[in-house]
């Protein structure tokens, strides 16, 4: 019998990307209940319509709580009941946070302690946090507001360790590919329209996860979670000039047009710093990187040391395996966004043709 089994599950930020991956991977199994938190009743109605479309039989096992994460009551209202929560609410698009950094701040910050506190005050067995590789290093106000809550993350989970209720762990992510807002659809978008696709810097490097992997590493750190993990899935890279290409390669060429670095980019991204690779632990498709359990109490580690093992480089999406063209193609077509572009090209051509 699965741990899920009869359980009730909250996802908060339910209606994105994320949690319409996790609806289907858990809806048809033997899960309870799925509570979906999310702030926009437009999308959890269309959500709603969706289930009742495409899974008559289990969309009763899911129900919806409008509700803001910068609102305690909100989330304590959803909380009674509850087993584990998967927490992706965020604001997370780099160029917007950069513009209202204090946004970042309510919604990442905040909300996620907002979110823990009420866990821990009801007894949820297990809580997993999304978080993403722009807080590695950060440099802009999207990755330090999620440095932020990672470290209100590893703070609240030791104080519920303590406890000895709940487990409070944390996933970080690479870029989840054509998720709502980010760069392929933008790209299909552009190409449809017979506009040339926009690229802010062809040697730019991003991790390239798909939605599913996106949830297997939720799903890993669910099943091997210490108090405090950090996980991290091992991920190809390519740069964007590749991923312009293989677009380009599988929807038609509009042309290129470089637009320049947006506000608060980086050049690559980090999904592990030197510090965190040198305690982490290979669990070979992914690593755990285990919480500090020292306390405030230092001297007691200075009497018997701290020997680390020497690492000199990050984790980045420059120094891990690189995709070319046709691995980036072949990636591309493991998510259901390209599958389902395609497909409609398909059919339009089969119209066209008067198959
Ligand atoms: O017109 C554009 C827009 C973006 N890019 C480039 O494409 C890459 C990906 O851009 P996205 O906007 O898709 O993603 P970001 O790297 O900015 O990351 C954001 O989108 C991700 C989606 O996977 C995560 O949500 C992440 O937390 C969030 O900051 C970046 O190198 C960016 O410079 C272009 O070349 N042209």
């Amino acid at each position: 019998m699965s741990a899920l089994h009869g359980a009730t599950l909250l996802i908060t930020g339910g209606t994105g990307s994320f949690g319409h991956t996790v609806l289907k991977h858990f809806l048809t199994t033997d899960i309870g209940e799925i509570r979906i938190f999310s702030r926009d009743e437009k999308k959890q109605d269309d959500m709603r319509h969706e289930l009742q479309r495409d899974y008559p039989e289990y969309y009763k096992k899911v129900k919806f709580y409008i509700g803001d994460v910068r609102s305690q009551q909100a989330l304590r209202d959803a909380m009674p009941g509850v087993d584990y929560i998967f927490h992706a609410a965020a604001l997370k698009q780099v160029p917007s946070c950069e513009f209202f950094p204090m946004e970042a701040v309510r919604t990442n910050v905040e909300g996620t302690d907002h979110m823990l506190h009420a866990a821990i005050e009801v007894g949820v067995k297990k809580v997993v946090c999304l978080s993403t590789d722009k807080a590695a290093y950060p440099i802009n106000a999207m990755g330090i507001s999620k440095a932020m809550m990672e470290h209100v993350i590893s703070a609240n989970a030791r104080v519920a360790a303590e406890r000895g209720d709940t487990v409070i762990c944390c996933t970080r992510y690479g870029n989840v590919m054509c998720s709502r807002g980010s760069v392929i659809p933008l790209f299909v978008d552009q190409i449809r329209s017979g506009r040339p696709v926009t690229i802010t810097n062809p040697n730019m490097t991003r991790f390239l996860m798909n939605l599913d992997e996106a949830v297997d590493l939720v799903q890993f750190a669910f099943e091997h979670a210490n108090p405090g993990d950090l996980f991290i899935q091992k991920a190809d890279a390519s740069t964007i000039g590749i991923l312009a290409k293989a677009v380009q390669r599988l929807f038609g060429d509009s042309g290129t047009k470089v637009i320049g670095t947006r506000h608060g980019e980086k050049l690559f991204e980090t999904l592990m710093t030197v510090e965190e690779r040198a305690r982490a632990e290979d669990m070979g498709k992914y690593y755990r990187i285990s919480a500090d359990n020292r306390d405030l109490n230092y001297d007691k580690y200075f009497i018997d040391g701290q020997v680390h093992q020497e690492e000199n480089e990050p984790y980045t999406s420059h120094n891990t395996n690189r995709l070319d063209v046709e691995g980036t193609v072949r990636k591309l077509l493991t998510t259901d966004f390209v599958k389902a572009e395609l497909g409609k090209i398909e059919n339009g051509s089969r119209r066209a043709a008067g198959v």
